[in-house]
């Protein structure tokens, strides 16, 4: 595997007239937590859609893992992926769709078991592991996901909204985890709303807007682009407001949202 996780040159999704992901280039280094930020209908789950081989690009490519999204089948082997809704089987019980996951990664029940069990634990799931996924709150289905997305201990792993939906005991366990993963040497690509989450983990953020990278910095220096106050909340309401502000005052689009060290690389 390369030193970058993912590679993206040019990524681009359009759905008939709308351009949801415009000419997206990443290189994500292994062993780093990606924080991906954007406002509602930005290209998130787009973006992450392309890099698990779940949407095919418009135009553009991407390697994850050292797999070129193009070759899905060896880059499921790769990587996890946690959508914002976890699929998940109601019928089943969480033993049973874990174990399903684990016969998809090729891994037999017998040695699934003692690790779907340690999973369980951790994620205060095992006195509910025999109940049927349909009686479960929508925290606990999201806590299957989540163990379903890092079961095979992929190189790396995709999270959409990890922590939405779980209270704050479970939301610290998957924070912990995250943070247990990357010293694994996995790299984490995070997608969330809630800032505090990428501002403690994430080694480097990227803010998409309107389907465009506009900024790309590690967190702390992201928050020297807010004019008003250093902190992310300011800075990220600063920099998605930039394109607004660009077409009112009639200047190019995305312009003024460069981090010290570089790109808006759109
Ligand atoms: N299958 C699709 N067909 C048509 N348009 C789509 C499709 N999927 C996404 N889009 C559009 O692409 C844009 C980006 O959507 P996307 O779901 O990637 O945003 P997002 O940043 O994940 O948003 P949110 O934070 O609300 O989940 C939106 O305008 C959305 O309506």
């Amino acid at each position: 595997m390369t030193e970058d996780a993912i590679v993206a040159d040019g990524l681009t999704k359009r759905f008939g007239e709308k351009t949801a992901v415009n000419d997206v280039s990443l290189s994500i280094p292994r062993g780093t937590v990606y924080g991906f930020l954007g406002p509602n209908g930005a290209g998130k789950t787009t973006t992450m859609r392309m890099l698990t081989a779940l949407t095919e690009p418009t135009a553009g490519s991407a390697t994850v893992a050292g797999v070129p999204v193009s070759n899905r089948r060896q880059l499921t082997r790769h990587i996890g992926y946690l959508p914002a809704d976890p699929p998940v089987f109601d019928e089943l019980t969480a033993w049973e769709q874990l174990r399903h996951v684990a016969r998809l990664h090729g891994v037999s029940d017998g040695d699934a078991d003692e690790r779907i069990e340690t999973l369980l634990d951790r994620f205060d799931l095992l006195a509910d592991a025999d109940d049927r996924i349909a009686s479960y709150s929508t925290g606990m289905a999201k806590k299957v996901g989540i163990i379903a997305a890092l079961f095979h201990e992929p190189d790396v792993v995709f999270l959409d909204e990890p922590t939405s939906g779980l209270d704050p005991r479970a939301a610290r366990t998957v924070r912990d985890t995250i943070a247990d993963l990357v010293t694994r040497e996995m790299t984490v690509f995070l997608s969330t709303h809630i800032l505090p989450i990428v501002d403690e983990l994430a080694d480097t953020i990227g803010v998409i807007n309107e389907g465009e990278l506009v900024a790309e910095a590690p967190p702390a220096e992201l928050k020297t682009l807010a004019d008003e106050s250093p902190d992310l909340e300011t800075a990220f309401l600063e920099i998605t407001a930039e394109r607004d502000r660009d077409a009112t005052d009639g200047r190019s689009a995305g312009s003024g949202a460069t981090a010290a060290e570089g790109p808006t690389d759109v």
